[in-house]
């Protein structure tokens, strides 16, 4: 099993252990960000036939016909399809959006016409092509609307609408367990005893999963379960779940209960323990399909290995990049904190004078929650960094799901 090593190398293990999940069709009701599986390619032209932009009149122009004064033939009203055609100085009454007769050059907005008589008179220049969109102007036929890997949007879902699509394949969503390891942890809803503490990472990973788009099939803890009761409550859940994720009991102690449970499933550990801080002590394994991501129990520690190991596992298995968004940008407060392992500080970025900012967030040590409250990036300092200064620049990774642009 590989030790204490690099990031990068953490993640391309275990993307390279990733496949992502099979497609199932679901009604666009139910699709909203969810990755498509397949190209999606316009089915006709969109629109489907030559519209009028505006209400108004369509007339035939040419063939030395007089181009101010038309003879109206008959007004269509929304949902009608023209059963004729105009000759040279017959106009029609179109609305916007809906069809216009074939034989027509131009549509004259309403509000520059006069009708009078049975006869529309034009109070503007007429120029071929006015106001007119043609069949296949927002989509041919066979144009790609969405490419296999492209999250949903409520656009998307719009747009597939207007070609009636009531199944669209998508990538199934990962189903996740989350296991809180550690003597000492009881669920959140219940009153610790003295030296115990409550659950508060189950519940918190639980909401990034689902803000990652994937499925929340239990949280669980496992309090002080002999050894092989861990194994077994690891076992149901990686029956129930493509991801397990444990916090706690990462680090070699007095109670190593993630690395002990892992081993005695038969996964395959792919690494434990990376070069970062906090979260140092993540670790990661496989079992046949399944993958298993060890957390830290600090809450600080847990939130950075959760954003730099299992979102892009759970991106890998809906078919989605795994690299994460990365930013340049300003610093507005100081970090006096130096030296050491490459750090990932929490903070909150967003943009301002035309430029991206970012501020550290209160309570660094990665057994406070205060950080974890309002933020929504980590600001990644190489291994070694002196003390960051106001304005300095440092490359941050965005964590969009997490929090709104908040400053
Ligand atoms: N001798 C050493 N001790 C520690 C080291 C080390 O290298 N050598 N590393 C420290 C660092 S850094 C971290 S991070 C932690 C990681 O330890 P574990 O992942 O084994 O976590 P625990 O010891 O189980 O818990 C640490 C801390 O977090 C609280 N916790 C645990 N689970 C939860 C939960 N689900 N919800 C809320 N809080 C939780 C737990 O009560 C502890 O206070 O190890 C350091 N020690
Ligand atoms: O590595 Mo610990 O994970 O810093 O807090």
């Amino acid at each position: 099993m590989l030790t204490n090593i690099l990031l990068e190398e953490a993640r391309e293990l275990l993307v390279n252990n990733i496949i992502a999940l099979p497609g199932r069709s679901i009604s666009p009701e139910t699709a909203l960000g969810r990755v498509c599986c397949q190209d999606i390619h316009a089915l006709h032209d969109l629109p489907p036939f030559l519209q009028s932009a505006v209400d108004g009149y369509a007339v035939s122009t040419g063939n030395g016909a007089d181009d101010k004064h038309y003879l109206l033939k008959e007004s269509l009203r929304p949902g009608d399809y023209p059963g004729f055609s105009l000759k040279p100085g017959q106009a029609a009454g179109v609305v916007t959006g809906g069809p216009v007769p074939s034989g027509a050059r131009a549509v004259i907005a309403q509000e520059f016409t006069e009708l009078k008589g049975g006869y529309v008179t034009c109070l503007s220049k007429v120029n071929q092509g006015d106001n007119l969109k043609q069949p296949g102007e927002d989509f041919h036929s066979g144009d790609i609307m969405a490419k296999r890997g492209t999250i949903l949007s409520p656009g998307l879902i719009g747009a597939l609408a207007a070609y009636g699509v009531s199944q669209i394949k998508v990538f199934q969503r990962p189903k996740v367990a989350v296991l809180s390891l550690g003597r000492e942890i009881v669920p959140y809803h219940q009153v610790p005893a003295p030296g115990q503490t409550r659950d508060s990472n189950g519940i918190f990973l639980a909401a990034l999963v689902e803000q990652d788009g994937a499925e929340v099939t239990a949280v669980e803890t496992v309090g002080d379960m002999e050894p092989v009761q861990v194994k077994y409550r690891l076992e149901k859940l990686l029956r129930q779940a493509d991801v397990v994720l444990t916090t706690g009991g990462a680090a070699s102690g007095v109670c190593d209960q993630a690395l002990n449970a892992i081993r005695l499933t038969g996964a395959r550990p792919l690494f434990w323990g990376i070069k970062i801080k906090p979260g140092s002590h993540s670790g990661a394994a496989v079992l046949k399909s399944k993958l298993i991501i060890a957390l830290s129990g600090n809450p600080a520690a847990c939130a950075t290995g959760y954003h730099l190991l299992a979102t892009p596992s759970l991106r890998a298995l809906q078919g989605l990049n795994p690299e994460p968004v990365r930013l340049v940008a300003v610093c507005k407060n100081t970090l006096l904190k130096k030296g050491g392992p490459r750090r990932f500080v929490r903070g909150n970025a967003f943009w301002h004078q035309n430029k991206w900012q970012v501020s550290f967030g209160p309570g660094q040590k990665s057994s406070m929650l205060r950080s974890l409250i309002n933020y929504n990036a980590l600001i990644d300092l190489p291994a070694g960094h002196p003390p960051v200064e106001e304005r300095q620049e440092v490359s941050i990774i965005l964590l969009p799901s997490c929090n709104p642009w908040d400053y």
